[in-house]
This record gives C-alpha cells, sequence and structure tokens, in this order.
C-alpha cells in the first residue's frame, strides 16, 4: 500500500498566520482573488508547510457573480454580500460575454502557479456549481433556509432555468479557461446540494453539473472533474452514477463503509475527515483518520476534508494529519 494522494479544501486560508499577513496587504479579498502574483503565493503557502500532493488556485465561486455583473462585497465577519436578483429583468441583464475578460486576472493566477509548481503537484481549478452560486446570487449572501432561491426553482422554474442555463455556460467556459492556462483537474463546489427534495436535486443539482461535465470534456476528455454535492445523503449514489464525474468528493456525513461498497466501485472518492478534528486534534482526530484510511485508502481515493478548513483549526494539527497519511502502509 502507498500512502493516498492528499489536499484539503480552504487549504489556503485564515488559519496560517502568513495567509492573514498577504490578505491584509492585498486590500479587499476579492482584490485578492484579482491580483495573481499574491492568488499565486497564497496557493502556495500551504504546500511550502505541508507538501500537499495538490495545489487549489485561490479564488472564490463568487466571482462568477461578479464577473456577471452583480455587486459582490466580502464584509469583515459577515461573508459575502450580493445585491440579489429580484426577477426575470435581472437575469436576463446579467452580463454573459463580460465572464472571460473579467476574469483574465485568475487566469493569469493560473499560469503563474503551473509556472512554479514542481511537476509531480497536480493543480487543481474550480468552479461554483449553479445551483449554489444561484443561491447566493437570488439571497444576497449566505441563507439558513435557502427560502427565496426554492421559491424561484418550485414557483417560477422558466427563470430559475434560464439564471442556471447561464451559469453552467459562463462555469463550463471559465473551467475550460483554467484548463487551457495549467488546471490538470477541475472541482465543481455544490456546497448547498443537500437542502433539495429528490427530485429537484436531480433537476437544479445533477442535470446542471452534468451540462458542465459534457461541455468541459467535449474541450478536454482526459481532464479529471471531481464533483462535490455536499450533503446529498443517499443520492450520492445516483449522482456518482449519472453525472459524469471522474471523482467525487464525500461530505463529513456520509458513512465510510458505504462509500466503500457504493460509491468507489463507480468513481474515485475524495474525503471526508470533519474539518473540525482539525481544531481539536488528539487521538480523536488520529482514530477518525486512521478509519478513512483503512476503509477508503485501498481503492481509488484522494484524502481530503467533508468540507472546508476552519480558521480555528491549529497549522500544528494539520502537520499532524499530513505526517499519519504519509505513515500509511
Ligand atoms: C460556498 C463557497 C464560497 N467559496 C467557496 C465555496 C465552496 C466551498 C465551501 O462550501 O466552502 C470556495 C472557495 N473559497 C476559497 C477557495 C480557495 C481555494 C482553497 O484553498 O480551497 C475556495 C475553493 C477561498 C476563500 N473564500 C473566502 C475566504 C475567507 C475570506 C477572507 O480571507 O477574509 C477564503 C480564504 C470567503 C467566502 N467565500 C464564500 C463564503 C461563504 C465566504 C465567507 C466565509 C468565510 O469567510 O470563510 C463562498
Amino acid at each position: 500500500m502507498t500512502p493516498p494522494p492528499f489536499w484539503l479544501m480552504r487549504q489556503a486560508g485564515r488559519y496560517l498566520p502568513e495567509y492573514r499577513a498577504t490578505r491584509a496587504a492585498a486590500g479587499s479579498f476579492l482584490d485578492l482573488c484579482y491580483n495573481p502574483e499574491l492568488a499565486c503565493e497564497v496557493t502556495l503557502q500551504p504546500l511550502r508547510r505541508y507538501q500537499m500532493d495538490a495545489a487549489i488556485l485561490f479564488s472564490d465561486i463568487l466571482v462568477i457573480p461578479d464577473a456577471l455583473g452583480r455587486s459582490v462585497a466580502f464584509k469583515q465577519g459577515e461573508g459575502p454580500v450580493l445585491d440579489p436578483l429580484s426577477g426575470a429583468a435581472d437575469v436576463e441583464a446579467l452580463l454573459v460575454s463580460n465572464v472571460r475578460s473579467h476574469l483574465k486576472p485568475v487566469l493569469e493566477t493560473v499560469s503563474r502557479i503551473k509556472a512554479s509548481l514542481p511537476e509531480k503537484t497536480a493543480l487543481i481549478g474550480f468552479c461554483g456549481a449553479p445551483w449554489t452560486v444561484a443561491t447566493y446570487m437570488i439571497e444576497g449572501g449566505s441563507s439558513k433556509d435557502y427560502a427565496k432561491t426554492k421559491e424561484w426553482a418550485y414557483g417560477r422554474p422558466a427563470v430559475f432555468q434560464a439564471l442556471i442555463d447561464i451559469l453552467v455556460e459562463a462555469s463550463s467556459d471559465y473551467l475550460i479557461a483554467q484548463i487551457d492556462a495549467g488546471a490538470e483537474a477541475v472541482q465543481i463546489f455544490d456546497s448547498w446540494a443537500g437542502v433539495l427534495p429528490e427530485e429537484e436535486f436531480r433537476r437544479w443539482v445533477m442535470a446542471p453539473i452534468k451540462a458542465m461535465v459534457e461541455r468541459v470534456k467535449a474541450v478536454h476528455p482526459t481532464v479529471p472533474v471531481i464533483g462535490f454535492p455536499r450533503g446529498a445523503g443517499l443520492l450520492y449514489e445516483d449522482f456518482a452514477r449519472e453525472v459524469g464525474c471522474d471523482a467525487v468528493s464525500l461530505d463529513t456525513t456520509v458513512p465510510l463503509d458505504w462509500a466503500a461498497r457504493v460509491i468507489q466501485p463507480l468513481v474515485t472518492v475524495q474525503g471526508n475527515l470533519d474539518p473540525i478534528h482539525l481544531v481539536s486534534g488528539g487521538e480523536a482526530m488520529d482514530r477518525a483518520i486512521d478509519r478513512i484510511l483503512n476503509t477508503l485508502g485501498r481503492g481509488p481515493f484522494v484524502f481530503n476534508l467533508g468540507h472546508g478548513i476552519t480558521p480555528a483549526a491549529p497549522p500544528e494539527h494539520v502537520a499532524r494529519l499530513a505526517e499519519r497519511i504519509r505513515a500509511f502502509r
């Protein structure tokens, strides 16, 4: 047995003092996302400490609404704040043709990272999935219940479909451009996939991601696509079977034995250490890491967290995690 490859969602971030220093020098969070030199620097920071097997582009899923002409801001302690879409007229006014030129700095960041990475380290590009990005655009930020977005999806499906179609096209083009610039795999983050009933999950999570995978594969057939339908529960199986992703990222709640038996025969699995184990550390973290390695580490597997690392994780716990994965035989 060789140790599985690993990287961590949000591996560049506030738990690292060097990130906080660069972030403070950059101005706003979006300024950092659009500054190729500094975005490349923060992408590489966690790799210098922990030598992950992959780097993930430093950016955010909300650069797409920003590129489409919606106002996006990140307020200290509040998370993202967007000017919420109010209806069909706002959807029609989205600046679809603006996306590639607006996101040029991000593509330059990709090229810079690629040029700085050793050959053996993979570069992962990413974007948000249409459903999750739509929730931010309609709610105007984070949400507890996604009520407005669901009202659009259930009660005004034609308008909602028009928005989803725009996001499918813009996001696939963006992923293709990231691959053109040097990304060697891409991940589609559907962080709020888990709040929908079955029928709507198929329509608003599975179908748009399937359309995106088809578009990306038409241009780059061999570049792996990782899907992350966080919270999909039992629907992880149909997602893995039907959407066309090469790998599926498992959230923290997915039972390991079930994943080994049902999902791993279909696709490569990635996951799923609870990020809070990285905060509490100690023997409980060690046991959780070992269970994941022992259950999933003998099949096609990438070690990761079940969601993004939190600012409270002590960097030495991440070092302990990296050591433990590398010691797996
Ligand atoms: C839902 C979502 C967002 N962004 C993202 C998602 C999907 C994954 C997930 O569910 O966590 C994805 C994302 N955001 C960021 C990355 C960078 C790459 C990485 O290291 O993984 C990635 C892949 C940087 C970031 N994106 C953000 C930060 C923190 C901003 C800061 O430094 O002040 C970072 C490092 C801001 C952000 N961006 C978003 C929120 C809700 C927030 C505020 C919450 C927070 O502050 O952690 C939207």
